[in-house]
């Protein structure tokens, strides 16, 4: 029964098969009929739309380095697609640097070649540098628990109460410290991570990327980079305070000991500096000559209406978004089977969806077939990048 089913499906699903990706054959061809299909997915903008964005000739075109974040919930293809995106920027004669912020990074899965160790690893197979980066959100948490930590922890604490103060302790309390050391919103680690990547940016050694490609945590945590100047201001504030309760305290102690002051690191300066490149990293994320935020989904209601919050909030940020890209497309069929007939109308109610949808309807919409083997190796991240980035 399931066979005849299935016999029926005439869904010319992308053949994105071994033999043609593994040799780097770009063609597509239709599993029921050897002649080339005409791909229907292009970019296009919706009905009614004034100014088509731009298309990949003019993301290619200037000299001036620029940055590409992809971002969307979790699984829809955002890898794939940044890092096909990368591949095509590096296949015309862009230096490109594809950087992880995903904590649980899929580089090398994507890429089928080893890429962690959180430096710059040369990507195998494309014809000018492209380089991948993995960064280490969770190392970046650590360091920055550890600083504010060394300010005003419980270390703090115990300090005092060896020391007699036990007074300041409890002046301590209403500054909620531990509860703001402990409760760090998620996703700092990623921006802390982000901004710590843009400042190696500005150095010698990444000065020949003219294109910046990142692959970003799911929805939510890129939103936090944009919180996190104001978080750390609220952070520095009261760590400030303690510092100066702590400092007369210390000084007078000392004095009535008769012991030398130390020169204590400037921790707080620390954290500033580390606020200032947050700010720095929003500001640039918010200029629209330089940056764009591509929003990545699927043809399905969740993750249709998780873009529209996610467009929401990057309108708000003032974060240039131009283009939304559907992946996973069903492609177009002579005679579908009962399971495909089934997707395909959700999808279609998907797909409707944005168009209705205020805050998607104005972006220009990619749509992505879903092929069918798994999207893995620079042949096939190079297939799947000419037809997402035209
Ligand atoms: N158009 C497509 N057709 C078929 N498979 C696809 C397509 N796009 C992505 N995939 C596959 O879907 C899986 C998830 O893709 P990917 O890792 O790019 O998603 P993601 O959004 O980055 O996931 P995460 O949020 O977990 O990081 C991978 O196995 C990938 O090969």
């Amino acid at each position: 029964m399931a066979a005849m089913v299935l016999n029926k499906c005439r869904t010319q699903f992308y053949r994105a098969s071994l033999l043609h990706i593994t040799r780097g054959f770009t063609s597509v061809t239709s599993p029921i009929s050897t002649k080339p299909l005409t791909t229907p997915f292009q970019v296009r903008s919706i009905a009614g739309r004034a100014d088509p964005v731009s298309g990949f000739a003019d993301m290619v075109a200037e000299t001036q380095r620029k940055y590409y974040m992809l971002g969307g919930k979790g699984g829809v293809g955002k890898t794939s697609c940044a890092a096909s995106l990368a591949v095509k920027f590096a296949n015309h004669g862009h230096p490109t640097l594809l950087v992880s912020s995903d904590p649980a990074h899929s580089l090398s899965d994507s890429f089928a070649q080893d890429l962690a160790g959180g430096r710059l690893v040369p990507v195998e197979g494309v014809d000018s540098p492209l380089y991948a980066l993995e960064i280490n959100p969770e190392k970046a948490r650590e360091e920055f628990h550890t600083t504010s930590q060394k300010i005003g922890g419980s270390g703090v604490k115990d300090l005092m109460g060896s020391m007699g103060l036990g007074m300041l302790v409890d002046q301590l309390g209403d500054l909620k410290l531990g509860e703001l050391l402990d409760t760090l919103p998620p996703g700092v680690d990623e921006a802390i991570a982000i901004s710590e990547v843009m400042q190696f940016l500005d150095s010698q050694e990444y000065s020949m990327f003219t294109r910046i490609v990142f692959d970003t945590a799911p929805t939510g945590h890129t939103l936090r980079l944009f919180s996190l100047p104001d978080f750390m201001d609220t952070s520095i504030g009261k760590m400030m305070k303690i510092k100066q309760k702590l400092a007369s305290a210390t000084s007078t102690i000392k004095s009535v000991l008769g012991k030398r002051e130390e020169t204590q690191e400037n921790y707080p300066d620390k954290l500033k500096e580390l606020r200032e490149k947050m700010a720095k990293v929003r500001d640039l994320f918010r200029n629209s000559d330089t940056t764009e935020f591509v929003i990545v989904t699927i043809p399905t209601v969740m993750a249709v209406s998780e873009s529209s919050r996610l467009r929401t909030s990057l309108r708000k940020e003032n974060v240039s978004v131009q283009r939304l890209i559907i992946n996973q497309v069903l492609p177009p069929s002579a005679s579908d089977c009962k399971f495909c007939a089934m997707k395909r109308k959700d999808q279609t109610h998907a797909i409707e969806m944005i168009q209705n949808d205020p805050e998607l309807a104005s972006l220009t919409l990619v749509q992505a077939p879903l092929v069918d083997v798994e999207i893995r190796g620079v042949p096939a991240l190079k297939y799947l990048g000419d037809m997402v980035w035209r």
